[in-house]
């Protein structure tokens, strides 16, 4: 038997091509379900204010088409604890909550939290997510500092931001650096007992070295670069890329 995926596919993008139409297709729940039937360990959505991509519905047919037929995967739900937000939180409990310190303007998330500067509100929120039973991952830089705080303010895990290792794809020295960075900040994790996820812009590329060098590494959120392979090779076939990108198969 193969091992467990470390592999949550982000559906935003399909939701995106979705909303170009009022018409229901392409299907962020069937195209969930090819990924988990393909092996993925869960879903992850970032539902944003305006409702761009993802919508508030689609957070229920995702979190319905879990329970019902992969109580094994996970819902993991992204997005600054606004009252709104935390509400979606409290109605649906998805596995895992990943916070992220993005303003509704922003186009996509692009820096991890300042948890000196915002402690107060990162541990409220993290204690009222607990309490529902939802796991709380924090999104941070690549900084060997900010584990140990975010454990200190009450989060199971991190997830690492990759996107300044993700947009080095054209400089193999800049991006030694940047993993470097990556790998530090997970293994301070590790040592503040702390799971460690990572994502934004990771590719069937960048993934191996990553891995190879964090294999204490517990999820990587994938959409962007997934949803371009998919094009080109089908959802199935590119969870079992990433899969292979991942040495779990
Ligand atoms: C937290 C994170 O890195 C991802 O959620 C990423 O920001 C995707 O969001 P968009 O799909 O809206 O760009
Ligand atoms: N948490 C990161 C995520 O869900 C997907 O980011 P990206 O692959 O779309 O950059």
């Amino acid at each position: 038997m193969s091992e467990p995926s470390r592999l949550s596919v982000n559906v935003n993008a399909v939701a995106m091509l979705r909303n170009r139409r009022d018409l229901p297709w392409p299907s962020v729940v069937n195209l969930s379900r090819i990924a988990l039937q393909a092996g993925a360990k869960g879903i992850t959505v970032h539902p944003r204010p305006d409702e761009r991509h993802i919508r508030k519905a689609d957070v229920a047919d995702l979190r319905a088409l879990i329970r019902d037929e992969f109580p094994d995967k996970e819902l993991c739900l992204e997005g600054f604890p606004s009252p709104d937000f935390m509400e979606l939180v409290e109605r649906h409990r998805p596995h895992q909550v990943l916070y992220v310190p993005d303003d509704p303007q922003q186009l996509t998330s692009d820096h991890g939290w300042d948890l000196e500067r915002h402690g107060a509100l990162v541990s409220a929120v993290t204690r009222q997510t607990k309490q529902w039973d939802v796991r709380v991952s924090l999104f941070v830089n690549a900084d060997p500092e900010a584990p140990e705080l975010a454990a200190r303010l009450g989060a199971e895990r991190i997830e690492i931001y990759t996107g300044p290792y993700g947009g080095c794809y054209d400089d193999a020295e800049r991006a030694a650096a940047e993993r470097a960075r990556v790998v530090a900040t997970g293994k301070a994790a590790k040592a503040a007992g702390l799971g460690v996820n990572a994502g934004h812009d990771l590719t069937l590329e960048n993934l191996p070295p990553l891995v190879a060098e964090m294999p204490f590494l517990r999820e990587v959120s994938i959409g962007h670069g997934f949803t371009a392979d998919a094009l080109i090779y089908g959802f199935a076939e590119t969870v079992r890329l990433y899969r292979v990108a991942l040495g779990e198969i």
